[in-house]
C-alpha cells in the first residue's frame, strides 16, 4: 500500500471550502484499507463552509476483528523489544509529525472548524506527547525485594495487550496521540477509533508510525460510530478502552468493558468552576476567563463555565470581559487572524443556541453573543459559526449552569466568602477541572485543596502540558492521561518470586 497521504501532500496551498478527501480512511495491517461493503456511508462535513468533506463508512464485525487481529499479532513483536528500542521509533514519529505539523493542522482545521492557531498548538502538544512518553519509554522497569534466607521477588512492569482507543471530536489528532503515546510506550498495541464527525486525521498518525518503523497494526484506525465502539468494547481481544466523551456514554463503555474486565480510563465532560477573587490581578483573570471558555469555540471538556466572581469587582469584571467577548474575531478558521471558527455540525450549533434561548427564559440576561453568526464571506455562509456568548444574572439552578453547554456561553455569577463559593463550586456531579485567581498564596492552595476536581488552575486556565497529569474527579471519570502517572493505566505488574533455598516440608512433618 502507498504511505504518505496523497491529501496532506496537496495541502500547501488549500483554503476553506476547497479539499475533499477521497483515501480509505480505516487502517490496519500496516495499510490503508477500503471498506468492506462501501454501504452506510455517513458524510462528514467542513464545519467552516457545512459542505461535504468525505464519506465516512462504519466498520462491521469483520472489519473490527480483522482490526483486532493485527493489532495483537504486532502486539506480540513490539511488546518484546526493549523501551530504548520503542524510544527510537516513537521519537521518528514525533519528528514526523513536527515536519508535517502545518499540514495536518491545516486538515484538523477543515474536518473540525477550530481556528488554525489553535490546530497548530493542538499538533505540538501531540508530538510532545509523543517525545515524553518516548523518553520515559526506556526507564519502565521493576522492583527487587530481598526476602529470608537469600530469596528474593522482583517485578516486571508488561503490556497490557491489545488497548482500544475510542474519541471525542473536538482535538481528534492530540487525542489520539494522548492515548497512543502512553500505550505504545508500554508495549501495547492499539485500535483507535476517532469520532465519526472527524473522520480524517487519526489515519495520517497512523500512516506516520508505519513510516517510523513500527510493527505493521501496531497502531490501527477502525472508521464508525457507536455501534463500531460497541463491538471494540466487547471484543474478548481487548485488554483495555480509553474513552474521550460524554458523560452516558462513558457510563455504557464501563459497563460493556465489566463483562470481560477490561480496564477502562474515562476521560468524561465537566462544568467547571472559575472563581475569581477580588484581590486578583483583574487584567489577567479576564484573559483567564477567556481561555476557560472560547477555546475551540467553547467545545472543551475542563472549560470554566461556572464563573464565580466576587460581588465588590462584577461591574469592572463584566466590563471587560464582555467588551475582549465582543473582540473575538470569528470567521474562516484558516486565516491566520481568526481566533474562533465554527462549531463541529449544524445540529450542535443548534443545541449551543438552545442552551441560551433557555438561559433567556430562566432569567438569565445576554450581555453579548450567543446568536448564529453568518461570516460575510460567500463560501463561509453554510457554516456553523456563532457569537461568543456571555450571560450575567445567573443562578446555580439554571440549565445553563448545570448542564454542559460544550460551546462559547460563559455564565457569570456574584459569590461574597471563600467559604460560600466552594460550597457552590463543589455542587455539581462533574469534577473535571477547577480555577482561581488571587493574589493571596494561602487562599489559593487552601481553595485549590479543597475544589473537587482532577485539575486545579491558579492564576491562569486551561494550560495542560504533556508532563501534567490530566483527568477527573466523580462523573468526569478515573484514571489520568499524561504525566508519568499514565503509565500505571497502560501496563501491569508482574511479580516473580525466587526461592534460593528448599522447600519446606510442610505437609509430612
Ligand atoms: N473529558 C474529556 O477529555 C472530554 C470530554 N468530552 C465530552 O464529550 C462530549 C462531546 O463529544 P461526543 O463525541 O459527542 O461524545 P460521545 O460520548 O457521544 O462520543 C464520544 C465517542 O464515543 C463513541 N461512542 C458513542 N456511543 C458509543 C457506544 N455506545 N459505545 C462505544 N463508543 C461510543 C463516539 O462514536 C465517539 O467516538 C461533550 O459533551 C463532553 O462532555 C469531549 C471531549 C473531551
Ligand atoms: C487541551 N485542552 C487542555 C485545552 C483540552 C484538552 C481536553 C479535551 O480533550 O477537551
Amino acid at each position: 500500500c502507498s504511505l504518505i497521504t496523497p491529501i496532506l501532500f496537496s495541502m500547501p496551498g488549500a483554503s476553506t471550502g476547497q479539499v475533499v478527501v477521497t483515501d480509505h480512511l480505516n487502517f490496519w495491517g500496516g495499510c490503508r484499507v477500503k471498506p468492506k461493503d462501501g454501504i452506510n456511508a455517513e458524510p462528514v462535513h467542513e464545519p467552516a463552509t457545512g459542505r461535504k468533506l468525505c464519506d465516512m463508512f462504519p466498520c462491521g464485525k469483520e472489519e473490527v476483528d480483522q482490526a483486532i487481529q493485527s493489532a495483537h499479532t504486532a502486539y506480540l513483536k513490539w511488546s518484546k523489544m526493549a523501551g530504548m528500542e520503542r524510544a527510537r521509533v516513537m521519537l521518528e514519529a514525533a519528528r514526523i509529525i513536527r515536519e508535517r505539523r502545518d499540514n495536518i493542522a491545516k486538515l484538523e482545521v477543515i474536518n473540525n472548524g477550530k481556528s488554525i492557531t489553535e490546530a497548530r498548538v493542538d499538533i505540538d502538544v501531540s508530538w510532545q506527547t509523543l517525545e515524553y512518553y518516548a523518553g520515559i519509554a526506556g526507564t519502565l522497569a521493576g522492583e527487587h525485594i530481598q526476602l529470608p534466607g537469600g530469596s528474593f521477588a522482583y517485578t516486571r512492569r508488561e503490556a497490557l495487550g491489545v488497548c482500544v482507543g475510542i474519541g471525542a471530536w473536538n482535538y481528534p489528532f492530540q487525542i489520539a496521540c494522548w492515548k497512543s503515546a502512553p500505550a505504545l510506550a508500554c508495549g501495547n498495541a492499539m485500535v483507535f477509533k476517532p469520532s465519526p464527525f472527524t473522520a480524517v486525521t487519526a489515519v495520517i498518525l497512523a500512516e506516520i508510525y508505519k513510516e517510523a518503523g513500527v510493527p505493521d497494526g501496531l497502531f490501527n484506525v477502525v472508521q464508525g460510530g457507536a455501534e463500531t465502539g460497541t463491538l471494540l468494547c466487547n471484543h474478548p481481544g481487548v485488554a483495555k478502552v480509553s474513552f474521550t466523551g460524554s458523560v452516558p456514554t462513558g457510563k455504557k463503555i464501563m459497563e460493556m468493558s465489566a463483562k470481560t474486565v477490561k480496564q477502562v480510563t474515562l476521560e468524561l465532560g465537566g462544568k467547571s468552576p472559575l472563581i475569581i477573587f477580588k484581590d486578583c490581578e483583574l487584567e489577567n483573570a479576564v484573559r483567564g476567563a477567556l481561555m476557560a471558555n472560547f477555546l475551540t469555540q467553547g467545545e472543551v471538556c475542563c472549560n470554566g463555565t461556572r464563573v464565580y466572581v466576587q460581588r465588590e469587582i462584577m461591574p469592572v469584571f463584566l466590563e471587560e470581559v464582555v467588551k475582549r467577548t465582543k473582540a473575538i474575531r470569528i470567521g474562516d478558521p484558516l486565516l491566520e487572524n481568526t481566533r474562533m471558527g465554527a462549531l463541529i455540525t449544524r445540529q450542535h450549533l443548534d443545541k449551543v443556541l438552545g442552551f441560551v434561548s433557555q438561559a433567556k427564559k430562566e432569567g438569565a440576561m445576554v450581555l453579548c453573543g450567543g446568536e448564529a453568526f453568518t461570516p460575510i464571506e460567500p463560501k463561509l455562509k453554510g457554516g456553523y459559526y456563532m457569537s461568543p456568548c456571555v450571560l450575567d444574572n445567573c443562578t446555580d439552578d439554571m440549565t445553563c449552569v448545570k448542564e454542559e453547554i460544550f460551546g462559547p456561553v460563559m455564565s457569570v455569577m456574584p459569590f461574597d466568602t471563600e467559604e460560600e463559593v466552594l460550597k457552590r463550586a463543589n455542587n455539581t456531579t462533574f469534577g473535571l477541572a477547577s480555577g482561581v485567581f488571587t493574589r493571596d498564596i494561602s487562599r489559593a492552595h487552601r481553595v485549590a485543596e479543597n475544589l473537587q476536581a482532577g485539575t486545579c488552575f491558579i492564576n491562569n486556565y486551561n494550560i495542560s502540558p504533556v508532563e501534567v497529569p490530566f483527568g477527573g474527579y466523580k462523573q468526569s471519570g478515573f484514571g489520568r492521561e499524561n504525566g508519568q502517572v499514565t503509565i500505571e493505566y497502560y501496563s501491569q505488574l508482574k511479580t516473580v518470586v525466587v526461592e534460593m533455598g528448599d522447600v519446606d516440608d510442610y505437609f509430612n512433618c
